[in-house]
């Protein structure tokens, strides 16, 4: 059953339209993100939903009904947000802050019940904030004042969260805990959540629905594996010269365009942050020979300058052995990831033999011994200063 929707709604300012025919159903518990570029209109239809912005055309409803001319405080039971702008009068302590979340449930003198009383102190529990509790609000931190604001939003327990932003500010683990504590409400509580989130790579985690938006249109709106995608990512954001790999949740910088000197062995993860440190340094090379399922594939397809590739699970075939023999003998340097040299590897032990026969140089970062010429180094720091005075 549908709980929440949208229809042909058109939201903007005046006689500015900055986001048409905007459709949404969402059921009860669903978690809705709303992504897009910097401008899109991310907050401004959060802000028409929450009724603090007039909408140009079209209807909100809650099971059916829809949501204009309703009460202030009706409307504060419906729906509890979490907006960037943390407005709160000066003088007040966080405690106070959370409090004014029970305002719809008060009566006319505003006097907290124990329930009321009990409520505000599980929603400080939820977002961690009993440390902050008899704080200044004013006096928080950003990221400490959004928890603070967050807790506000719970404790109001309507059943249509809005929240715009909510883990901007936020630290690592605060954001992880944030999204968790969301996802908890929408699947124990039935809590429906609408939200714009910017972090690319969090939204197929925490949403049910997704709304992707660009020039005054949503572009693609259904389930994140529908619609978050390499390619409709790279459109929206105008990601030229980039690239976002929704698998991983992982964006790269362009690849520099020098001509390569170097062959990197990579796998099973080794590589990835050698590739990083070489691309920096401006340093560019082949890498191989990388299975398709290994995660240095993803970031050497991106950075270098080609990649020898395998299939999965399959010995490394004697024509990719070759290729990438070709090129070692074009190369100054071959780097050794560490990667193991056994089983379906045993190709790029292959290499490192070959490289080591023909006198190419060969620097290491292989803990273990070798019965090759080689150069050990203990960090990728040392090994690519020797590759810099190297080439
Ligand atoms: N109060 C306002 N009056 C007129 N135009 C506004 C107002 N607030 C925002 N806009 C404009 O509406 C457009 C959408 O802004 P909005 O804040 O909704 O984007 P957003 O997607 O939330 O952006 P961001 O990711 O940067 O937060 C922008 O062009 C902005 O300049």
């Amino acid at each position: 059953m549908i709980f929440f929707s949208t229809r042909d709604l058109n939201v903007g300012y005046g006689q500015r339209t900055v986001v048409k025919d905007i459709n949404m159903d969402l059921k009860r518990g669903e978690i809705l993100c709303l992504l897009g570029p910097n401008g899109c209109g991310k907050s401004t239809i959060l802000k028409t939903i929450i009724d603090h912005i007039k909408r140009l055309h079209g209807s909100i409803t809650v099971l059916g009904r829809d949501l204009e001319g309703s009460s202030l405080k009706d409307r504060a039971k419906e729906m509890s947000i979490v907006l960037t702008e943390k407005i709160a009068p000066n003088m007040m302590i966080a405690e106070e802050v959370v409090a004014t979340g029970r305002y719809p449930y008060t009566n006319y003198f505003g006097k907290l019940t124990k329930r009321d009383w009990q409520v505000i102190d599980e929603a400080i529990d939820i977002v961690d904030g009993q440390c902050l509790r008899y704080k200044e609000f004013k006096a928080l931190s950003d990221g400490e004042k959004q928890r603070i604001m967050i807790a506000r939003a719970i404790c109001q327990e309507a059943d249509i969260m809005v929240l715009d932003e909510p883990t901007s500010y936020l630290d690592i683990r605060f954001k992880v805990d944030l999204l968790n504590v969301l996802a908890r409400l929408s699947l124990e509580k039935s809590k429906t959540i609408i939200m714009s989130l910017h972090e690319i790579d969090l939204v197929p985690k925490i949403a049910d629905k997704v709304m992707l938006i660009k020039d005054g249109e949503i572009y693609r709106y259904g389930t994140p594996e529908d619609v978050i995608t390499d390619e409709s990512i790279k459109r929206v954001y105008g990601l030229n010269g980039y690239s976002y790999n929704t698998t991983i949740g992982n964006i790269e910088l362009s690849r520099n365009e020098n001509s390569p000197k170097v062959f990197v062995i990579g796998g099973g993860g080794k590589a990835t942050k050698i590739y990083r440190a070489l691309n920096k340094k401006g340093i560019g090379f082949y890498s191989g020979i990388l299975f398709k399922n290994d995660i240095d594939y993803n970031i050497s397809k991106i950075l270098a300058y080609e990649t020898i590739e395998e299939e999965g699970f399959i010995d490394i075939g004697y024509d990719k052995v070759d290729k990438a023999k070709r090129y070692i003998e074009n190369c100054q340097a071959v780097v050794d990831s560490g990667v193991s040299l056994k089983g379906i590897n045993r190709g790029n032990y292959e290499l490192l033999r070959f490289a080591s026969q023909e006198g190419v140089k060969i620097l290491s970062l292989r803990e273990e011994e070798m019965d090759l010429d080689v150069i050990k180094h203990f960090s990728i720091s040392s090994l690519l200063n020797q590759l810099v005075d190297m080439i």
